[in-house]
């Protein structure tokens, strides 16, 4: 399941099949509560004993009706703790199904609480559309304390499902749920921001809208590459040439991390391009990537008008005086693909006269910093937190930035997001099975612009040099692990090749796709 969807879209679907008869909501209600049962079996196997469950107004509370009853037949001691009576037709009937024990959230004590191995939260999901108070979170902040375990139903109550940012006045609870259970489809506040962090263990179940007709403008996990990556027969100018530009003496390693990075994922050559005093030092820095002196802009005409030069990268350590904001415009007007980043993200802010030569066959791969300097406003709206209406999210404003500059923008971070101009988006959530923490490393940046250039240099469209980028990136770390540094990235790219090329030509299915759960 590769679709990340909003609130509005997932209910879409849920409306559509119900109106054409298809499902009905009491089912879609039935099928949800078994799912949650059936995933805390088969995450804390032959775990029984007492449970509470907190049940909120709307829909998610129906849930949370239909999990107390599921529970207590298969032998769990069930208390009910509802925040407001039920109010939508489908959760009144099944809490009129329930026959245990209900009392209102307000008289949660200490203990109710005592001896719970279990905590459903049934309280809000994608309904949640204001900041929740204390009187929603400090019952899941005691039971936490009392050693339940806190099982979300769809999204920890108080997360925003459609940007992942908390939306809670007055504090919030520590740390994530235990479990995580969503249905059909993940969300986009399972992956972005704070939500990511906060699922704990995650769970898509089922529960027959799988087949439904799909929204348009579904956002989409990043997956492995396949067999697209390998290198067909031909010789080295067949698979590109990769110009790096690097900064002046003492100021290379950045730009060497990249053109190395470049290398490895296969373009035929590459080549950085330096001031002439950096020549000795990167010299005995380089063997395989070649070398060549541009002192100024105009030294590299002759370069840009070669065909043969597919692809170009520039920012990392490049500096940011007049000379290199005048080698930036020579590169935008040669309109080669290119990944800009670091630096020549900043000399772009700067300098409007420069970004009106972006065009569409760029890769801007901003951090959060370099984001918010390049679009101040669409950071600015990202960062707020969200009150009543809908929150403005990480896809919100990559998407709204890509639209903005005409150019393929990767956002940085365990959530990150990459949009087209035309206003496709894709995330690639390093989480769960795919967490990289140790990606946290100078220079992590300056190899993920070398892979990304580098794959433009071999051919690949930006949107998907950037995807296969950010998912190549980000096995390399979890290939070498604890420990990393930059350098080891590189160095660990040939084994996620072989890994992905072994992959593909057994089973003929990925191992390693980056999936919700
Ligand atoms: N969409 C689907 O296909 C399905 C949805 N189901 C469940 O239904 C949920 C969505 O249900 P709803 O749309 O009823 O929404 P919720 O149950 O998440 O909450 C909405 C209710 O809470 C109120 N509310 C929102 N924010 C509040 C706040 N901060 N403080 C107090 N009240 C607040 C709203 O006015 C509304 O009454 C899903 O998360 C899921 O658990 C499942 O039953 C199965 C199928
Ligand atoms: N916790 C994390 N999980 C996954 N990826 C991360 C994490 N922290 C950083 N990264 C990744 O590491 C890279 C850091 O890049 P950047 O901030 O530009 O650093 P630098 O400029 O030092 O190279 C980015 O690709 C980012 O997505
Ligand atoms: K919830």
């Amino acid at each position: 399941m590769t679709e990340l969807l909003t609130s509005a879209q997932m209910r879409a679907i849920e409306t559509a099949a119900i109106s054409a008869g298809r499902v009905t909501g009491l089912a879609l209600m039935e099928r949800a509560g078994q799912g949650v049962v059936d995933a805390i079996q088969t995450t804390w196997p032959g775990l029984c004993g007492r449970a509470v469950v907190f049940c909120g107004p709307g829909n998610n509370g129906g849930d949370g009706y239909v999990i107390a009853r599921l529970l207590q037949a298969q032998g769990w001691q069930v208390a009910i703790f509802a925040l407001a009576p039920p109010a939508t037709p489908d959760a009144i009937a099944m809490a009129a199904a329930w026959e245990g024990p209900s009392r209102p959230l307000a008289d949660l004590a200490a203990a109710d609480l005592q001896g719970a191995a279990l905590c459903i939260d049934a309280l809000f999901g994608t309904g949640l559309q204001r900041p929740i108070g204390p009187e929603v979170w400090q019952p899941l902040a005691l039971a936490r304390r009392a050693g339940a375990r806190i099982v979300a139903v769809d999204i920890l109550s108080g997360l925003c499902a459609d940007s992942g940012q908390v939306r809670s006045l007055g504090g919030y609870l520590d740390g994530p749920a235990d479990l995580t259970v969503s249905f059909e489809w993940a969300k986009l506040g399972h992956v972005l921001a704070e939500g990511g962090q906060r699922r704990g263990a995650f769970r898509v179940v089922p529960i027959g809208l799988s087949e439904e007709p799909h929204p348009d403008g579904v956002v989409r996990l990043v997956t492995a590459p396949g067999a697209e990556l390998d290198k067909a027969q031909g010789h080295k100018f067949s698979h590109g040439h990769l110009l790096v530009l690097s900064g002046g003496p003492g100021k290379g390693g950045a730009a060497r991390l990249a053109a190395r990075a470049g290398l490895r994922i296969g373009a035929g050559l590459v080549t950085l391009g330096c001031p002439p005093a950096a020549m000795a030092e990167n010299a005995t820095r380089m063997d395989a990537v070649m070398l060549t002196p541009l002192a100024h802009a105009g030294d590299m005409v002759s370069l840009l008008a070669d065909a043969r030069l597919t692809a170009l990268c520039l920012g990392p350590g490049f500096g940011l005086g007049a000379g290199q904001a005048a080698k930036l415009a020579a590169t935008l007007r040669a309109r080669k693909p290119a990944v800009l980043d670091a630096d020549a993200l900043t000399l772009l802010s700067r300098d409007p006269e420069v970004r009106a030569l972006l065009h569409d066959q760029l890769v801007l791969t901003p951090h959060g910093g370099e984001f918010a300097r390049l679009v101040p406003d669409l950071a600015a709206q990202m960062a707020n937190p969200p009150g009543r209406g809908p929150a403005f999210s990480k896809v919100d404003a990559v998407r709204a930035a890509a639209a903005r500059l005409g150019v393929v923008v990767l956002l940085k971070g365990p959530d990150t997001v990459i949009a087209t101009p035309g206003g496709q988006v894709q995330v690639h959530a390093a989480l769960g099975d795919r967490a990289a923490p140790w990606l946290a490393t100078a220079g992590a940046g300056d190899v993920l612009a070398g892979i990304i250039a580098g794959l433009l240099a071999r051919g690949f469209r930006p949107d998907r040099a950037a995807a296969m980028g950010a998912w190549l990136h980000v096995s390399a770390a979890r290939n070498f692990g604890p420990g990393l540094i930059a350098e080891d990235l590189t160095e660990a790219l040939p084994a996620v090749l072989r890994g992905l090329f072994q992959a593909e030509a057994g089973a003929g299915v990925s191992a390693s796709s980056n999936p919700p759960a």
